[in-house]
């Protein structure tokens, strides 16, 4: 019994330069963590609630402060993420913030995994973990919601699926996005940068399908490994009821033509990871879309699922997808995240632990991705905020 005996909170900047919520726990035998909670901008409409950090700072430090402080386990994450969630008292984390629950829920993990003497991964997942690492798949061209005046696709992800080591992934990425802003250049094309340092420049869709195609192919040749691609669709954000579809630069796209699209684009590019290619409450598109190219390529839900167990289960049953993106911040708490990760692995559908847009120094992820054995991690490529979490994932992979 490791009673957690300090709570502190402050509000810290995250990468775009907003306020965010910073967790510090400290134990009765001195162990400590430190988490601090991530931030979307395409958010899903079913997601956990983020309050203004300073309002969630407050009312975290009224509710859950006095409910963990001499009470609960440190190195019981069950016990304190249940107890952030009866504090609360709602389904969405608008009593205490999600922001104030995800920091506090991951600072909690790191105290425990310090108290135990253990590496987050190993805390989180078990002696027999570590054996097996994501494919770091990394943002490199990318706009929607993340860069003005770029692609409607929000993000064009590397993904160097033949890697013979998490590290060579990560480098491979890095290469690949350095490649394509060479490309960039030869056409005189502006190199801009979206919020996770992902080149944002002015071009339709269809240049940046040739773009990454040809960056990706031609680093692959270079260092003897297959690296594909992939991307997220973010199509929550393209979906407009009232125009009848999927809105693009070029058009209108209905239901049916966008499920043709994106099977046209998984096909002619061999996309290896396509993300809510669907509006996030179609769960029949998604299903359509995966019984068309599942078998080919993995059909990921993002905003669509939430990570949520409840909206996953829903999935399973109508067969919407054989992946699920998981972020703890949209759902509150390390505990939700790893149920939900496994409710999809009882059920063939394989995990995707990511990134937001907006973020921290905070590692907590490359440690989630190794301690569950999840196939893939979202975290970017480049940038200060993206790169703890790769260059984590570097120093883990040395360790085991
Ligand atoms: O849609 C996404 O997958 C994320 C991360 O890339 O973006 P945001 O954090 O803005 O929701
Ligand atoms: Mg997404």
């Amino acid at each position: 019994m490791t009673l957690i005996t300090d709570i502190t909170l402050r509000r810290i900047l995250d990468s775009r330069g907003n306020a965010t919520v910073e967790a510090e726990v400290t134990t009765e035998a001195g162990g400590f963590g430190r988490g601090a909670a991530p931030s979307g901008a395409s958010t899903g409409e079913h997601e956990a609630l983020e309050l203004p950090a300073e309002e969630a700072i407050e009312k975290a430090e009224a509710e859950a402060v006095p409910a963990l402080v001499g009470e609960v386990d440190a190195t019981d994450q069950r016990a304190v993420d249940d107890t952030l969630r009866e504090v609360d008292g709602t389904d969405d984390f608008s009593g205490i913030g999600a922001n104030s629950a995800v920091a506090i829920s991951m600072a909690a993990a790191k105290a425990g995994a310090d108290e135990l003497g253990l590496p987050l991964f190993q805390h989180l997942g078990g002696t027999f973990r570590g054996d097996q690492f994501p494919t770091p798949i990394g943002n490199v061209v990318g706009g929607g919601e993340h860069a003005e005046e770029a692609t409607n696709i929000q993000e064009f992800l590397s993904a160097p699926v033949g890697a013979p080591s998490v590290t060579e992934a990560v480098f491979a990425n890095a290469k690949v996005h350095a490649r394509i802003k060479e490309l960039l250049n030869e056409e005189d094309i502006p190199t801009n940068k979206g919020d996770e340092g992902a080149w944002a420049p002015p071009i339709g869709d269809a240049k940046a399908f040739e773009i990454v195609d040809q960056a990706t192919s031609e680093i692959s040749d270079k260092l003897g490994f297959e690296i594909g691609f992939g991307m997220d669709m973010a199509a929550a954000e393209l979906y407009d009821e009232d125009e009848g579809g999927y809105v693009y630069d070029d058009g209108v796209k209905s239901t049916d033509e966008q499920i043709e699209y994106v099977a046209e684009m998984v096909r002619e590019y061999d996309l290896e990871f396509v993300e809510d290619p669907m509006d996030e409450n179609d769960f029949e598109g998604f299903a359509k879309l995966t019984d068309e190219v599942g078998d080919e390529t993995v059909i990921c839900g993002d905003d669509l699922y939430v990570t949520n167990v409840e909206r996953l289960q829903t999935g399973i049953d109508k067969g919407s997808s054989n992946s699920i993106l998981i972020k703890p911040n949209q759902i509150g708490t390390l505990s939700d995240a790893v149920d939900a990760i496994e409710l999809g692995a009882e059920n063939g559908i394989v995990a995707a632990v990511s990134h937001r847009s907006g973020e921290t120094e905070d590692t907590t992820i490359a440690h989630l991705a190794v301690g569950t054995a999840a196939d893939f991690i979202k975290t970017g490529t480049v940038a200060g905020e993206r790169t703890a979490k790769l260059n984590e994932l570097i120093r883990i992979e040395e360790q085991v």
